[in-house]
């Protein structure tokens, strides 16, 4: 555990929660096979409300999957570095889908810069709608690797609408309540390597910077090296040590402002000093682009009115990316706000 020299959660936020040493663990299956929902609905209100994450088990997807993944994601990411920057994220025009070298991408920018190096894949698009639908880039050598992780990022979206509905459960709303605001959501399958940083670190580059998500729900795969922090209440960073067999679940930005503070979409970084290769797969899901999140009438009181104004998911996530990606600064184009016929979440 290390003290935070870098963010703190801001003082309304900090004031609700309860602290914690370490990442709450919460077995799926009751949730999965039905056997007590309520049980598994308590559980996940405890962890989002104060740590905002989670290491679910029994989560149903194949372990196969997973490792045979990571594998293809290492492959890729031997690749010579001319190769993998052919496939440059600039590429894809205004869809946001491609490679992204180390420091291409700066998650908080006015503190330090990312030691990573990334790629991304959306749902397949054929032609380019905006930044969150468009074709994606394959290295063309590795059919294998477009046939993984299309498949992984199936498995990770299927999964997420099964974790949604207990979130849903705990906040007494029907399971299916995220549905219909997801028609055709945007999501990310992001693969990470983080290259090893020995020696004195140099605090102003770390693996990723402190950073909230920005969409709805996260879904992390993390090898066994090591790395992830998340930071408690007292301003601690608590080490997300991999437990094997899980996955480690946030929430983002989108349901933090859903439940008007009563979730919290927690600060969290990668510092990456063992010395070892680092791996990791990451899924992001939000709700449809022109979908409104407006706080639940449930969080709102007279004691605690509504802190977010309406935003459309498609408006808020782009804004973020806005903050990190230097490309997009360069080239900016408001199409992600663009909006047909919003629902409101
Ligand atoms: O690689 C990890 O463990 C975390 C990645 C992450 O926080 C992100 O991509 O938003
Ligand atoms: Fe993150």
């Amino acid at each position: 555990m290390t003290k935070s020299n870098v963010a703190q959660l801001d003082d309304r936020l900090h004031a609700e929660r309860q602290s914690f040493d370490k990442v709450p663990l919460v077995d799926l299956a009751p949730l999965l096979d039905g056997s007590d929902p309520e049980r598994l609905a308590r559980e996940i209100r405890w962890a989002l409300a104060n740590a905002g994450f989670m290491y679910v088990k029994n989560h149903g997807v194949s372990v196969r999957l997973v490792d045979e993944t990571f594998a293809r994601a290492r492959a890729f990411f031997d690749l010579p570095t001319s190769e993998k920057l052919k496939l440059h994220i600039s590429n894809s025009g205004v869809a946001l889908r491609g490679y992204i070298e180390v420091f291409g991408e700066n998650t908080n920018p006015a503190k330090t810069k990312d030691l990573k190096e990334c790629f991304d894949v959306g749902p397949e698009w054929p032609t380019i709608e905006g930044p969150f639908f468009g074709p994606n880039q394959w290295p063309t050598a590795m059919p294998e690797f477009q046939e993984t992780v299309l498949l992984y990022h199936e498995a990770m979206k299927a999964l997420s609408i099964k974790i949604l509905s207990g979130i849903a459960l705990s906040l007494e709303l029907p399971a299916d309540f995220f549905q219909p605001k997801m028609k055709n959501p945007i999501s990310i399958q992001r693969l990470l390597h983080y290259p090893p940083q020995s020696g004195v670190v140099d605090e102003r580059i770390i693996g990723i910077g402190a950073h909230t998500d920005y969409g709805s729900l996260t879904i992390l795969a993390q090898d066994s090296v090591g790395g992830l922090q998340v930071m408690n209440r007292d301003g601690v960073w608590i080490e997300g040590n991999p437990i094997p067999d899980t996955f480690v679940i946030n929430i983002g930005d989108l349901i933090q402002k859903l439940t008007n503070d009563r979730y919290l979409a927690n600060l969290h970084r990668v510092v990456n000093t063992s010395g070892r290769e680092r791996y990791s797969l990451a899924f992001f899901i939000d709700g449809d682009c022109d979908a409104v999140i407006t706080p639940l009438d449930s969080c709102i009181s007279d004691d605690r009115p509504p802190r977010y104004p309406p935003i459309t998911c498609g408006a808020h996530k782009f804004a973020r990316f806005l903050e990190s990606f230097p490309h997009l600064q360069r080239e900016h184009t408001d199409v992600a706000t663009q909006q047909t016929g919003p629902a409101v979440l």
